[in-house]
């Protein structure tokens, strides 16, 4: 099968001259969760900003649907990114407070008109009951689609992050920490939230965290990346394997507490 995103040997130095990104390589295929964990510091990122394209990169390729991503000029990378979509770690900095949540919710849909995911079909034509779809979709009431951010709690306000992440049927969405600034309880909801629609829409995720719970719980297979580079990279299921490096069985060690 082809790979949804193919990235091969990425280096990301900044002006600064620090190497943040250390020729890391990755594959993802489509309806898969890839997660990726690491202390602060790590590059995860860098990284998911160069894939995003909203960095440069200093070396590398980036293949999107099999199209060279770090070849494009800027107005092709434009026209292409909305397949890409990212949940960040700051749902308030994500969502522009003068906004009514309608308008955030169906600002990717607004500007890519031609774009109907087969869950919108129906609905397509009108605006309203397309964003009261997404707000359903994400466990959400139609009442906040006329409020502000400020209005919504830091959990709902990631839930709209993610409608519109949704809204125009990525290939790929990349979640840089989506439930870091979240209290437990709700972390877990968004969790459960983020891995019910992967399933029910057949996303494919980048998950990143330096949380290896929630990275287990999301992710088929995992990928660990310390100083720039993955220095291991494993399924779900032989976390526990002997064969794991020992920066991995530390963390597994931290988290058991
Ligand atoms: N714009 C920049 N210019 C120079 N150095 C940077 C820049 N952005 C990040 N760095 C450095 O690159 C390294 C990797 O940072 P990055 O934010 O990618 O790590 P991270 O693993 O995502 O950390 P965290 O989990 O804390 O967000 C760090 O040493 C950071 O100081």
């Amino acid at each position: 099968m082809a790979d949804l995103l193919l990235a091969k040997n990425i280096k990301k130095i900044y002006a600064s001259g620090h190497q943040a990104v250390n020729g890391v390589s990755i594959s993802i295929q489509k309806g898969e969760c890839v997660g990726l964990v690491g202390e602060s510091g790590s590059g995860k990122s860098t990284l998911a900003r160069c894939l995003l394209m909203l960095e440069k990169i200093s070396e590398g390729e980036i293949f999107l649907h099999d199209q060279p991503l770090h070849k494009m000029t800027k107005r092709e990378i434009r026209k292409i990114r909305h397949c890409m979509q990212a949940v960040f770690q700051n749902p308030a900095a994500a969502l522009n407070p003068k906004r009514k949540i309608i308008d955030s919710v169906m600002e990717a849909l607004d500007t890519h008109r031609n774009i109907c995911p087969i869950y919108l079909q129906d609905v397509r034509e009108h605006r309203e009951l397309c964003a009261k779809r997404l707000l359903e979709m994400v466990g959400m009431a139609d009442r906040y689609l006329y409020r502000y951010p400020h209005e919504l709690s830091g959990g709902q306000k990631q839930r709209v992050a993610i409608a519109r992440a949704i809204s125009i049927q990525p290939s790929l969405i990349i979640l840089d920490e989506p439930t870091a600034s979240l209290d437990v309880y709700t972390q877990g909801q968004i969790l459960t939230l983020l891995k019910e629609l992967q399933k029910q829409l057949e996303l494919s995720y980048l998950f990143i965290s330096h949380d290896l719970p929630s990275v287990h719980f999301l992710s088929e297979r995992i990928l660990v990346m310390k100083d720039g580079a993955f220095i291991d990279c494993f399924q779900k299921n032989d976390i526990f394997s002997q064969a794991r490096h020992p920066y991995t069985k530390m963390l597994i060690h931290l988290f058991e507490g």
